[in-house]
């Protein structure tokens, strides 16, 4: 059966043109603040895509507050609408991480008065020590590596209005960062961010799909993405050439060519193993894909039909 059977296929010049004339063009300040996000994301991808899909996620929203409203009528209590969470998910290095910064920049410009909070499921894996004491260091982003039922028992604390407080990893230590914590405190909207976010946790009561009220798949072909992993390789090697304690240091001083090819590895052995196991198969979960071609361009989206 075709994966996107039940998805509309919708051409980038279709997409483009739905709503485009209720949204605002944004501000040079709004287009600055992009910029400082990550100078190489196309202003024109954040007005013909960014900003319909910010259109849709208003409709959602408004559905979850109809929804609690009715609710409360109908069990003649006050039911407060409980946080919007949205799922980020996609391969390594495929353009979550941006891709949920810029919908959290976005959605707090369309919705000024309220909280927009951003987490990513890398805070949930276990610190370094614990993997490597039940030998899974080269496990890392498999479903193994991650504490899912902490995970889990987030999401539903936040839905249940409580304030968190999370783990914070660093891609730059390549460990959880000790002593420092993430506190989320009365979101109105949360977006979770994490190559797990569409993954079930065995025999759990609960599944995450219970707490998404919106997900997004980021995805392109494998070739590109690995290209995007070994930049952004390069990149966190250029960041590190003046700092010992970033764990890239430690190959700032080995030919590039070898330590080219140890990302490679990394890329065939590790990512891609985890990307056709585990992380595609969740694809079709979400309620978009968003596609990619070459240098982020979307060009297609694929939104749930029921
Ligand atoms: N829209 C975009 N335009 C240009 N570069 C991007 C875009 N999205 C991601 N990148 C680049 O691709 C690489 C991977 O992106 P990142 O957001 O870190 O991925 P992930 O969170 O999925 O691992 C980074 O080097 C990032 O700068
Ligand atoms: C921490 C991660 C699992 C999550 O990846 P992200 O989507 O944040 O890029 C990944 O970056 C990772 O460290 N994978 C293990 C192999 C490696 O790339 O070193």
């Amino acid at each position: 059966m075709n994966p996107y059977t039940n998805y509309d296929e919708i051409s980038r010049e279709k997409w483009q043109n739905l709503y485009k004339s209720s949204i605002a063009p944004l501000t040079s300040e709004e287009l600055e603040s992009i910029r400082s996000l990550n100078d190489e994301i196309s202003l024109q991808d954040v007005q013909d895509v960014y900003l319909p899909l910010v259109h849709l996620l208003r409709l959602y929203k408004k559905n979850l507050e109809d929804m609690s409203f009715s609710k409360g009528l109908f069990l003649q209590k006050i039911v407060k609408t409980p946080p919007l969470i949205i799922g980020i998910s996609g391969s390594v290095a495929v353009g979550k991480s941006t891709t949920a910064r810029l919908v959290q920049l976005l959605l707090s410009r369309a919705f000024k008065k309220l909280t927009v909070e951003l987490v990513t499921t890398d805070g949930f894996l276990y610190p370094n020590q614990v993997l490597s004491d039940q030998n899974l260091l080269d496990r890392k982003g498999f479903p193994e590596s991650y504490d899912m039922e902490r995970l889990l028992n987030f999401l539903y604390q936040i839905k249940n209005g409580e304030d968190c407080e999370i783990p914070i990893y660093s891609h730059e230590v390549y460990d959880i960062v000790p002593n420092q914590m993430q506190q989320i405190v009365n979101p109105d909207i949360l977006i979770v961010e994490g190559i797990n976010v569409l993954q079930s946790p065995e025999s759990q009561m609960l599944y995450f799909s219970d707490f998404y009220d919106f997900s997004i798949y980021v995805d392109a072909d494998e070739k590109l993405i690995e290209q995007w992993f070994l930049e952004r390789f390069d990149s966190l090697l250029n960041l590190a050439q003046q700092d010992p304690s970033n764990f890239y240091h430690q190959f700032t001083k080995m030919p590039k060519n070898e330590v080219m090819g140890i990302a490679r590895k990394t890329w065939a052995e590790v990512n891609q193993v985890n990307l056709h196991q585990y992380i595609e198969p969740t694809k079709t979960r979400a309620e978009i894909i968003l596609h990619k071609t070459d240098n982020h361009h979307i060009d297609k989206i694929y939104l749930k039909k029921f």
